[in-house]
């Protein structure tokens, strides 16, 4: 057998299309900022796209571009600043910032309501309790993977390896909120082959090229891999051995093209939600 491959790049064009009608409708440009503080030059990739995507659908983008030297306060006060404008719908802070900046402390500052990347501490406690708010991108993404792939959630035993505030713990959350029964392992985790043999979906985010090996899938397993890894040769490979896995797998999703362009799309899809919530709030 060999797996069903996920199509990431095809679902997220998908996606695009049905927000650029959305936008065509709305009589105003949603507006998204990026903020990047210094030059790291793999987020400079990320932000080019994500700019380019949020002009593709008739967003008003922008990036700002802040030196490496920004102190915490400075950014602060850029994100004051994105919080007032009225043009502004949705705010993101491209993580990691450089040391002298306590990502938490910049996270909590933006607007919940403006918050694209949903990592507000808000946004994580609303998911975390079942209510509506910005869900974080990547797992909001994998969730449309899922969907997209016909993969039946109800009762279906899931394992997410990574526990991160970004990807781990959120995606844990919504396949629950989606009713798996749901399984976090990581680091401190006595027998991760075996935890993960258990899954009828897996989703790895571990940040560990090709770590997930074949013989820790299960038959017919539906298979995410979140992870974007650099190679010293240059390619680019997820957290999961792709070619054993998908001999073992039903479905998998592939790096590139799998979860990364829904990661994107699902921005634009939190912005595209944030304006209309903001700009036509219920009762006014
Ligand atoms: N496609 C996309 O759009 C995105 C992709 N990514 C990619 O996803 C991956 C994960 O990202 P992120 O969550 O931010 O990473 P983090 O480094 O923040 O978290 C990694 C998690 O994996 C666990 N882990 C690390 N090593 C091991 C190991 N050897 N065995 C078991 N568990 C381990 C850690 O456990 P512990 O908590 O115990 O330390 C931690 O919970 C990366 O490859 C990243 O590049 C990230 C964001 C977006
Ligand atoms: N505040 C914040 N929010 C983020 O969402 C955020 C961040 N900071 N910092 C960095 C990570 C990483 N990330 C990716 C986005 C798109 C691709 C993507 O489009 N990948 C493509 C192409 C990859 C390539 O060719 O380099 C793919 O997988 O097919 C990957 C990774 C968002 N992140």
């Amino acid at each position: 057998m060999t797996a069903r491959i996920i199509d990431g790049k095809a679902v997220a064009a998908g996606l695009r299309q049905r927000i650029a009608a959305r936008v065509a409708g709305l009589g105003y440009r949603p507006g998204l900022r990026v903020v990047r503080v210094g030059d790291d030059p793999a987020s400079g990739v990320y932000v080019r796209n994500k700019d380019k995507a949020a002009k593709e659908v008739g967003f008003d983008s922008a990036t700002i571009a802040l030196p490496a030297e920004t102190t915490e306060a400075e950014l602060l006060a850029v994100v004051a600043q994105l919080n007032a404008d009225p043009a502004v719908d949705g705010i993101l802070v491209q993580l990691p910032l450089p040391p002298q900046i306590r990502a938490e402390v910049v996270i909590s500052a933006v607007a919940p309501e403006k918050d694209a990347d949903g990592f507000h501490p808000l946004n994580a406690g609303r998911l975390a309790s079942g209510q509506a708010g910005l869900v974080p991108c990547t797992p909001k993404g994998v969730m449309h993977l899922l969907a997209a792939s016909g993969a039946v959630l109800p009762g279906a035993r899931a394992v997410v390896l990574g526990r991160s505030n970004i990807v781990g713990r959120p995606m844990a959350q919504l396949l629950l909120a989606a009713d798996c029964t749901v399984t976090i392992v990581h680091s401190r985790t006595r027998d991760l082959p075996a935890e993960c043999r258990r899954a009828e979906i897996l989703v790895a985010a571990v940040g560990r090229a090709e770590m997930v090996r074949g013989d820790w899938i299960a038959e017919g397993a539906t298979v995410i891999d979140v992870g974007i890894n650099r190679l010293a040769d240059g390619r680019l490979v997820g957290d999961v051995a792709y070619a054993e896995a998908a001999a073992r797998a039903e479905a998998i999703s592939p790096v590139p093209g799998g979860v990364g362009p829904m990661t994107i799309a699902c921005l634009l899809e939190n912005t595209l939600d944030a304006a209309i919530a903001r700009r036509a709030p219920r009762g006014g």
